[in-house]
């Protein structure tokens, strides 16, 4: 690992890295904000996956999360959202390809050499985490925007026993059925409705993942709201034990303006259940 930038914020430090993963097969880089608590104990993690066409740099620089995390002692872990590289495939869209990795493993040809997103971020880079950050482990939550929220409700329910919290702003809830997402899970899984199954939140539930509470924000200006259908999340936990707090927040659009407003409360939801 190579640290990239390191800069004090908030007592904390906000720190710019990369590595080669084995997962990937290429050179990636990721954000971690380090806060003062870590000075004399290890802290919880809460992980952001970012949406399409992000890398780890505009939670970053938008997200508007360290005077939070200092304050409640938690380390903040922001991964980019696909492998990247002039060698590698892309497509035209920016919902599919570099900047756009959905959080799967992609089985079909000519993706599944590198988009392999869903090992990197719950296996190869907790493990980096694990090794060279003062980081508490047993005490993860996972959160994310869009294609990141989506990413973070389904990999919350893929993995139960790892994640303690998870919340979502105007997380990609069903996006096999959404036309700015699917595209991308024929791509990578093929044609074979069953494996879309696997990376998709709602029909996770449907088939019996189950994960305690989820908190999701969605904006209800915001103009890829069909594409998020937070209704659908809803309607699935309603036949559930899962609690879901779900708010619709007037005005409010798909943007970083909207994160950022409410970043806190999410931080504050993961932190009371990371068991400060
Ligand atoms: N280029 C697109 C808009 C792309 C966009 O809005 N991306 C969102 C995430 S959408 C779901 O995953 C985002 O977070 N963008 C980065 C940012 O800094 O705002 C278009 O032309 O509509």
């Amino acid at each position: 690992m190579e640290t990239v930038s390191t800069n004090l914020s908030f007592g904390g430090t906000q720190g710019v890295y990369t590595h080669q993963s084995t997962s990937t097969g290429t050179q990636m880089t990721f954000a971690v904000f380090v806060p003062p608590q870590a000075a004399t104990d290890k802290c919880p993690v809460v992980w952001y996956l970012s949406g399409l066409t992000c890398s780890h740099a505009n939670v970053m620089d938008k997200g508007e999360y360290r005077r939070k995390a200092a304050e409640l002692g938690l380390i903040i872990v922001c991964p980019d959202t696909s492998p990247r590289g002039d060698d590698l495939p892309n497509d035209e869209s920016w919902q599919m390809g570099q900047g756009a990795g959905f959080y799967v493993d992609a089985t079909q040809s000519p993706w599944s050499k590198n988009f392999q997103m869903y090992s990197y971020v719950t296996q190869e880079l907790p493990t980096l985490i694990a090794e060279n950050f003062p980081a508490d482990m047993t005490r993860q939550g996972i959160t994310g925007h869009s294609m990141g929220g989506h990413g973070a409700l389904t990999i919350a329910l893929k993995n139960s026993d790892t994640f303690k919290s998870c919340s979502a702003f105007a997380p990609i809830t069903n996006p096999s059925t959404a036309e700015w997402s699917k595209g991308a899970l024929m791509a990578y899984l093929g044609a074979d409705d069953a494996k879309w199954a696997e990376y998709d939140a709602v029909r996770l539930i449907e088939n019996g993942a189950r994960f305690p509470a989820l908190f999701v924000d969605q904006g209800a200006a915001d103009n890829f709201f069909e594409g998020c259908n937070p209704h659908a999340l809803q309607n699935v936990c309603a036949r559930t034990d899962i609690a879901l707090t779900l708010r619709f927040q007037e005005g409010y659009d798909h943007s970083y303006f909207f994160i950022s407003t409410f970043m806190d409360d999410h931080l504050t939801w993961h932190a009371e259940r990371l068991s400060l």
